[in-house]
């Protein structure tokens, strides 16, 4: 059994709860509160650019130079998209400049800086891999519900995750997890699999913490 269908099982029912959110079926809808999705769009800035550094950690890390590849091109798709997103949604909703991470968003990040500096390589791989997988699943599913998808004002978002390119970038990503699995002993893999689950429970607490408008309460 690959590596990757083990995460999967691990995981199913976190998946059940993350298509369930309010947040994810108001966003389907298109009855999402501006002001929730403001939220989310600063937070996923801040958590794009932080992403973005945790995947050039990952890629100066390889052994493999393609591999090294891979992760810097990852790298610089986070950055594109975090920079695609300060020019039209920042501008668009009048989001500032600085942003101060939420709780939950400073939490993600963190979670991901750490693995990608002081894990095993193949666990930091692990713990950045929901972040390809479960935006493609929700940016399909999503996408796979909507006939009217031109009159949802969150169009541009669902294209961007649901697109081509994208899963190009995540049957990638899955491919080099299952490749660095494989020659992992088992406590490895079991290491791995935990911190898929757990940033896998982190991307359920960031669309919460948004639909929340999640504040520092000090
Ligand atoms: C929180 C979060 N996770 C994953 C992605 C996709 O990279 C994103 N844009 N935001
Ligand atoms: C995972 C991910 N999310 C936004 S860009 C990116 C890398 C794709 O190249």
């Amino acid at each position: 059994m690959k590596w990757t269908d083990k995460a999967w099982t691990r995981i199913a029912p976190h998946f059940d709860r993350i298509i369930n959110l309010p947040f994810n079926q108001e966003l389907l809808q298109g009855s999402l509160s501006k002001e929730r999705f403001k939220f989310y769009m600063a937070q996923d800035a801040y958590y794009l650019g932080e992403f973005g550094k945790a995947l050039s950690t990952i890629s100066g890390r390889m052994k493999d130079l393609d591999q090294v590849l891979a992760f810097s091109q990852f790298a610089s798709g986070a950055i594109v998209v975090e920079r695609a997103l300060h020019e039209g949604y920042f501008k668009v909703l009048g989001i500032p400049d600085q942003i101060e991470p939420s709780p939950t968003c400073l939490l993600y990040t963190n979670f991901l800086l750490t693995k990608s500096a002081y894990s095993n390589v193949e666990v930091a791989v692990a713990a950045v891999l929901p972040c390809f997988w479960i935006y493609k699943l929700v940016g399909d599913h999503i996408y796979s519900l909507q006939d009217g998808i031109g009159d949802n004002p969150y169009k541009n978002w669902i294209d961007t995750y649901a697109g081509e390119d994208f899963a190009k970038s995540v049957a990638q990503a899955i491919e080099i997890t299952n490749q660095l699995a494989e020659n992992s002993s088992e406590a490895l893999q079991e290491e791995m699999l935990e911190a898929f689950e757990m940033a896998t429970k982190l991307e359920w607490m960031f669309w919460d913490s948004a639909y929340r408008l999640e504040k520092w309460e000090i």
